[in-house]
Parts: structure tokens; C-alpha cells; sequence
């Protein structure tokens, strides 16, 4: 059984974070694992209280994964203060972690910091060097980069410089740009892009924490960068052509249990 662990905030809603996450892999056909930083109450219209959870238990929840079994890939994603990614960034160093995928959550798509404001260093410094994928929205790069961007030079570029700070792969996803959503691989100093059309869907809740786990469930089963980001823009591609209204705001992606039988990958 191929094991993949997430490290993430809960979405009471169950449209993005942890159930997003737990969804993706088990429609990948792998094992699913949690460490929950902090749970949200959310639903699909906004977000209206979040409750980080302290250090101890965020290092004592990876420590009981990695004590007793085998993790063969790990995504981040909301980590919500520097605390609490100093913790993770020491855990994941001393437990070896491979495979590592992050999702630097900053904003939710009601608008809603995920990320506190001052924790932008400590992610930049602790996270990225860890990464062996991140997966910035456009959003998110200009924040790292301390750029702006909005065409596919742009995102080239952001690319690079996040490469630079540490992160060995790096895809800037194209989900908010005007037109096709392309996303831009950086890997072994070449460029990919992978491109669809766009979906015309106000539903994308949960789409990003959708692909960095897939890309994760990739990795984890051996697959090298360019094919798990590959594998993992068809996944969200079809899980956004088939997500669907639930409540009354930005509803979820749809994942597929007959994805992994139909594919066998
Ligand atoms: N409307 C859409 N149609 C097709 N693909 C989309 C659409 N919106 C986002 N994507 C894809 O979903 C993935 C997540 O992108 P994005 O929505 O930009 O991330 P985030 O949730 O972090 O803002 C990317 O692969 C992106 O290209
Ligand atoms: C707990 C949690 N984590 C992440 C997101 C971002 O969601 P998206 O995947 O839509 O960017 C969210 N809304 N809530």
C-alpha cells in the first residue's frame, strides 16, 4: 500500500484542506494520513473562525505517523503562523521525510487569510528548501517573489526565482489567469507548461489542495516531477469539469473512486 501523509488545516465543509487531501489520495488508490495545524469553520461561503492548534500536538501528531510507519510522500498545506512552521520544518527533517509537496496556502477563495502575514519568511526559509514540488497560485508567487504577475513570461520567471529560494520543482498555477488554465513547470532548469481549457465553473473550491495532493499521490508512488504534475492536472481538470453546487457559495470538486480503477494509475 503506497502511504501518503497530509499536513493541513481542516475545512469543515469538506471542500479543500484535510478532506480535500484524504479525498484526492483515496481516489488515487493510496493510504491517507492527517496532521492537522488548525481547523476552520467554513463552509462554501466563507470562513468565520479559525483555531490553530498548538505546537506540541502538531510535533506529537507527525512524530506517531513517522515512529511507526513508512511515509512515501507528504503535502502541506495551510500551516497558518511561523510557530507552527518551524515545528513542521524541524519534524520533517528529523523523521527524513521524502516526497514532500508544498501547497503554500495563503488566502482561501472567499478571501480569508489562511496565512498569517509574518509567517511569509518562515515558509520561504523553513518550507521551500523541503520541497521537492511547490505549487503556488498566481497570487501566492507574486507574494514570495515580491513581483507582479499575469502573463506566462511572468510566470516562467516567478518560477525561477522560487527555485532559487530552495524549492527543487516548481509549478505556478495558472488557475486565475485570464483565458486557458495553464500551469508552469520549473524542473531541471526547463520549462513545462501544462494547459486546459478552462472550466466554466464558479465551483473551484478546494481546487489547489486537489492538485498538490495528487501530485504527492504521484510522487509517492515513484512517478518522476514532470509525469505526477502531468497525472495530477488531468485529476483536477476532471474534477473540476464535475464539481457541483453545495450550499450557497463556491462549491467543491468532484473526485472520482472510479478514477484509479479505471486508470490503474
Ligand atoms: N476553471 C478552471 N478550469 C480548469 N482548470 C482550472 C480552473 N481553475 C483552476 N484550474 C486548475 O486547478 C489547479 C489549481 O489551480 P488554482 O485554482 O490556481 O489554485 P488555488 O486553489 O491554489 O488558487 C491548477 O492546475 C489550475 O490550472
Ligand atoms: C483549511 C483550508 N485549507 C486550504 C484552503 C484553500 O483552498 P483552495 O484549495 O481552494 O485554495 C481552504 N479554503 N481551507
Amino acid at each position: 500500500m503506497i502511504k501518503v501523509l497530509t499536513i493541513a488545516g481542516s475545512d469543515s465543509c469538506g471542500g479543500a484542506g484535510i478532506q480535500a487531501d484524504l479525498k484526492t489520495f483515496s481516489a488515487l488508490g493510496t493510504y491517507g494520513m492527517s496532521v492537522i495545524t488548525a481547523v476552520t469553520a467554513q463552509n462554501t461561503r466563507g470562513v468565520f473562525n479559525v483555531r490553530e492548534l498548538d505546537q506540541e500536538i502538531i510535533r506529537d501528531q507527525i512524530s506517531a505517523i513517522f515512529e511507526d510507519i513508512q511515509v512515501d510522500a507528504v503535502k502541506i498545506g495551510m500551516v497558518s503562523s511561523a510557530a507552527i512552521i518551524e515545528t513542521i520544518g524541524e519534524s520533517l527533517l528529523k523523521n527524513k521525510a521524502q516526497n514532500i509537496v508544498v501547497d503554500p496556502v495563503m488566502v482561501s477563495k472567499s478571501g480569508c487569510a489562511l496565512l498569517q502575514p509574518e509567517a511569509r519568511e518562515a515558509l520561504i526559509r523553513v518550507l521551500l528548501p523541503l520541497a521537492e514540488v511547490v505549487t503556488p497560485n498566481l497570487f501566492e508567487a507574486e507574494v514570495i517573489t515580491e513581483t507582479k504577475i499575469a502573463t506566462l513570461d511572468e510566470m516562467e520567471k516567478a518560477a525561477v526565482a522560487i527555485n532559487k529560494l530552495g524549492a527543487k520543482n516548481v509549478v505556478v498555477k495558472g488557475g486565475h489567469l485570464k483565458g486557458d488554465a495553464i500551469d508552469v513547470l520549473y524542473s531541471e532548469k526547463a520549462f513545462r507548461h501544462f494547459g486546459s481549457g478552462r472550466v466554466a465553473t464558479p465551483h473551484t473550491h478546494g481546487t489547489g489542495c486537489t492538485f498538490s495532493s495528487a501530485i504527492a499521490a504521484s510522487l509517492a508512488k515513484g512517478c518522476p516531477v514532470e509525469e505526477a504534475v502531468a497525472r495530477a492536472k488531468e485529476y483536477i481538470g476532471g474534477a473540476i469539469a464535475h464539481s457541483f453546487p453545495l450550499g450557497r457559495g463556491v462549491g467543491p470538486t468532484h473526485h472520482f473512486y472510479q478514477y484509479y480503477r479505471d486508470t490503474n494509475r
